[in-house]
């Protein structure tokens, strides 16, 4: 919890005041059992009623600045704590931000959901109750003590025998309890995301019928969670009567003695009343402590989770802003490029291809034959283990992310739109994309007669993750996205799956007609889609089989030619 102070840099003032005022607060408190002390040896010894109600004026007054002051703290504190769960907030969303897909596949977003929402609000909570409570309650219990020792020394003894007990109990309870925290938050990440799961996948699990098991899964992982949870509860709802049975102990050691004290005169009544209260101020205090205690536990577990967010740094590091880009005629080329994703086998061997600046790449192979993972060297969402992949002549480890990210419109295989509305959707592509433009690249993704036909034009809304489309129209809106931004590498990810023949060949036919200049990558499983292409890249387990034109592959390569006797006649197979 410590390595995130820095938070608090920007809150220093509120810092100092929340604390300051807490111990003011604390100072009237302590005062208060000193007031009462007079008023029943005073003001009811010798039946002084204008003494009584003068020192009720003055016991009222120090809880009137004792709230003004507690409240004062408590803004304060609330400031700061907000103020540094937000640039924590920001500061850890921008972090996740610069991962690269391996770290994003290897931490899993579930648990960075909980990280930066539910660990950073309990980081918060913690920071917001140590300013107000760190100095406070040690300052009342040594204060109390203190106190203690000013109104009778020989009766203060039982404080000093007091408070180490009841320290040694609530720090036992408080060591049982601290690592059970850390179990029960890992928990909650197994239940977000078995929540994630299934209602993201809520028409697969009912499509499946497995809602049974969706729910007994949810039950068992919950009652997991339920059980973990009331364990440490029950730890510490030992908490109040251990210590209310040693505080009461020693109220009645305190009578016992103090008994004897006031009647041989050494101690006055009030002195006795002010005993007993300044033994449940340090009660109260220590029970506070404890809360302190359990919340900057809680806290410094979910700082640790967030802080090994920190620590995971970004595997990629970014290439200079002065790239020297060469124009040659060859826009992407793969030099005997090896891939494996972290912990596994190769997804890609010794692939090799030169792509001239305007041509369209197919690129085709079986299910997992690593077709997507070759797109996706491109603009670096992972890094090539071996040779290296070169944009424009350039390695892409060369450039900053932006330079060639900016340059390449991607359409991943899953359709992914954010809510808003078609026109938000598109200026993804392009900030501050014209309607002309939208509409020449919603024209090309042969998407412009459905939004046209949408009464609200531009201005329909897309719900999340595009739900009020269907799954084709929603492919050819992600694809109009990537074509706003006229990018030079247009890589389409088997982005046009789910349309019909007809719109997917309507839709090749465009591209190539409408963007010269663009080179084009069109992964696919359909040989259809791909046959035109100027050269076809054939997968098999992660090698590359064959490249080259659709003619020259049916004659060389095995793989490719197989394919396509799966999916043409013989009569399409002799025309193509
Ligand atoms: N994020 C990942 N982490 C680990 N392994 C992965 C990951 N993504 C893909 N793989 C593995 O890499 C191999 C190639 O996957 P890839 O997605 O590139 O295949 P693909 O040819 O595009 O398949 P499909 O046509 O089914 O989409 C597969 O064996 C797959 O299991």
């Amino acid at each position: 919890m410590f390595k995130l102070k820095r938070y608090l840099r920007k809150y220093k003032k509120e810092s100092v005041i929340a604390p300051m005022f807490k111990m003011l607060e604390a100072c009237f408190e302590l005062l208060t059992p000193l007031v009462m002390a007079r008023i029943v040896d005073v003001g009811i010894r010798d039946r002084d009623m204008g003494y009584i109600m003068m020192m009720c004026a003055v016991m009222v007054a120090f809880g009137v600045f004792g709230l003004l002051c507690s409240a004062t703290a408590q803004y304060f504190a609330a400031k700061a704590a907000t103020g540094f769960g937000t640039a924590l907030r920001e500061d850890l969303f921008r972090h996740v931000n610069s991962f690269s897909y391996t770290e994003l596949d290897m931490i899993g977003t579930s648990t960075l959901v909980t990280r930066l929402t539910s660990d950073i609000n309990q980081v918060q909570a913690g920071v917001n109750l140590l300013l107000r409570l760190f100095l406070r309650s040690p300052f009342i219990v040594v204060g109390a003590v203190v106190m203690a020792f000013v109104v009778n020394a020989r009766l203060a003894w039982i404080f000093v025998v007091l408070v180490p007990v009841l320290s040694l109990v609530i720090y036992g309870i408080m060591l049982a309890t601290i690592p059970l925290y850390k179990k029960v938050q890992n928990r909650l990440d197994v239940v977000l995301r078995l929540t994630r799961e299934s209602l993201a996948g809520a028409r697969v699990v009912r499509a499946f019928s497995r809602q049974e098991d969706e729910i007994q899964d949810f039950r068992e992982e919950s009652e997991g969670l339920m059980h973990m949870q009331l364990l440490v509860g029950k730890i510490s709802a030992l908490l109040n009567p251990a210590t209310y049975v040693i505080i009461n102990a020693a109220i009645l050691v305190v009578l016992w003695l103090g008994g004897g004290t006031v009647y041989s005169g050494e101690l006055t009544q009030g002195g006795l009343i002010a005993l007993i209260n300044y033994m449940t101020q340090v009660l109260l205090a220590l029970l506070a402590l404890s809360m302190l205690i359990v919340s900057v536990t809680k806290a410094s577990a979910s700082a640790g989770r967030i802080n090994d967010v920190f620590s995971q740094a970004s595997g990629m590091k970014e290439g200079g802003s002065e790239t020297d880009i060469r124009e040659g005629e060859m826009k992407v080329s793969f030099r005997h490029v090896d891939f494996a994703y972290k912990g596994g086998k190769n997804a890609l061997t010794d692939i090799r291809m030169e792509v001239k600046r305007g041509q369209t790449i197919g690129i085709i192979g079986g299910t997992g034959s690593g077709k997507s993972t070759v797109v996706n060297l491109i603009p670096r969402f992972y890094d090539a283990s071996a040779g290296e992949v070169l944009v424009d002549g350039v390695d892409v480890r060369e450039y900053p992310f932006s330079r060639l990210r900016g340059n390449i419109g991607i359409v991943p295989q899953n359709a992914v739109l954010f809510a808003g509305t078609i026109r938000e959707n598109m200026q993804w592509g392009k900030k501050g994309a014209s309607d002309d433009e939208i509409y020449r690249a919603l024209e090309i993704a042969q998407a412009k007669e459905f939004v046209e036909a949408k009464p609200d034009g531009l201005e329909t809304m897309v719900l999340q993750g595009g739900k009020n489309f269907s799954g084709g129209q929603r492919q050819r809106l992600t694809i109009a996205r990537a074509l706003v931004g006229e990018p030079e590498i247009l890589i389409l990810d088997d982005s046009a799956s789910a349309l019909d023949f007809a719109t997917d060949a309507k839709l090749r036919r465009a591209i190539a007609a409408q963007t010269r200049g663009m080179t084009v990558f069109i992964v696919s499983q359909r040989a259809a889609s791909i046959k035109d292409a100027d050269q076809i890249l054939v997968l098999d387990d992660g090698r590359q089989v064959g490249l080259g034109t659709h003619r020259e592959l049916l004659e060389t390569c095995g793989v490719y030619h197989e394919i396509c006797m799966s999916q043409f006649s013989e009569k399409e197979l002799e025309k193509s």
